[in-house]
């Protein structure tokens, strides 16, 4: 049997570190976003903000174009590059530290074709946050995962049960970890309390309210963890504190508020990161 041990507010400190004053842009990591076709550009908007509000250096969307003018209304901060300009995005990509791919993509023949061409530039050093529309392709054709990237993968329960083929019901901890094992992968299983497989252990969530449960709320968390493992040394508790700050800033709005909108909790998190940083400077 799998002890799970829990995801307190203790990983906070841990990972959210001082920013040393001798640093710049370059320091907190370079972000690609793709994802967003015409009909679910909301999806790449909302990880973007969640990206940029959690600290990232740079971020570039990668888009379908209808969404270039909505994604500069709410985030001026992000470059932009159109998704059929596959030239443009690549040198961009090549540079990143972290490749956050799926929201909002869909799973057109052009969104298999981008993801494959994005995954083929994977390299050692990189982060691959692998979510929503992307997970759905990878089951349907059988995709690879790159072997070259640390990957991250962010399934909801549904999108968990196409990858690993382990139906809804039978999603236990063990169940779990052996199909992160075999996929090489962390993995963050989505639900009203989250699991997050790394390496040999099952951590789960402590965090999270019902007021949650609403489009984007998962979009948010990829871009969450895609700003977080940019900036922090250790990869493994930059996710699992990503996975708590989300639901922790939900649980603190939810408080005064019957639900709780995704760039909500993006916007709370410069104040929420603030609050929870290390205590005494961190250099390096
Ligand atoms: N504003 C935007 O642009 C938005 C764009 N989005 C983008 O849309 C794309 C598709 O993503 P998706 O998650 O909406 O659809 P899909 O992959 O078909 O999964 C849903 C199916 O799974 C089932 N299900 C069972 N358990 C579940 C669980 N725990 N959690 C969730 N679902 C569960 C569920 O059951 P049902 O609700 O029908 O009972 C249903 O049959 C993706 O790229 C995403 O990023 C969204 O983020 C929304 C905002
Ligand atoms: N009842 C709930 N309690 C706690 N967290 C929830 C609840 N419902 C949804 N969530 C959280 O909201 C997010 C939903 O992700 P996902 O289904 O991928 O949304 P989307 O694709 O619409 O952005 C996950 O982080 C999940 O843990
Ligand atoms: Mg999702």
């Amino acid at each position: 049997m799998i002890v799970m041990e829990k995801i307190t507010k203790t990983i906070l400190p841990k990972v959210i570190r001082n920013r040393p004053a001798n640093s710049f842009k370059g320091t907190y990591g370079k972000i690609v976003l793709i994802g967003g076709s015409q009909n679910f550009g909301g999806a790449i908007i909302m990880a973007s903000l969640a990206a940029v509000y959690s600290g990232a250096g740079l971020v570039t969307t990668v888009t379908n174009p209808t969404n270039q003018s909505s994604l500069h209304d709410w985030l001026p901060e992000a470059m932009f590059v159109d998704d059929n300009e596959f030239e443009k995005a690549a040198p961009i990509i090549s540079a990143a530290n972290v490749v956050v791919i799926g929201p909002g993509l869909g799973t057109s023949d052009q969104a298999l074709a981008l993801l494959k061409k994005t995954f083929a530039l994977a390299k050692t050093g990189q982060v691959f946050v692998i979510d929503g529309s992307a997970l759905t392709l990878i089951a349907s054709n059988k995709l690879s995962l790159p072997k070259e990237s640390l990957n991250v993968l962010t399934p909801h329960q549904m999108e968990w049960q196409r990858v690993s083929g382990i139906k809804i019901a039978d999603q236990t901890a063990a169940a779990n970890l052996a199909a992160a094992k075999k996929l090489n992968a962390i993995v963050v299983v989505k639900s009203h309390r989250t699991q997050v497989c790394v390496n040999d252990q099952v951590y789960e969530n402590t965090g999270g309210t019902p007021a949650q449960a609403t489009g984007g709320m998962g979009d948010t968390l990829a871009g969450l963890i895609g700003g977080f493992t940019a900036q922090f040394e250790n990869k493994d508790q930059a996710v699992l504190a990503a996975v708590y700050t989300h639901s922790a800033i939900a649980d603190e709005l939810a408080r005064k508020q019957y639900v709780v909108l995704p760039h909500q909790i993006s916007e709370a998190l410069p104040e929420f990161m603030f609050k929870n940083q290390a205590r005494g400077t961190i250099t390096g």
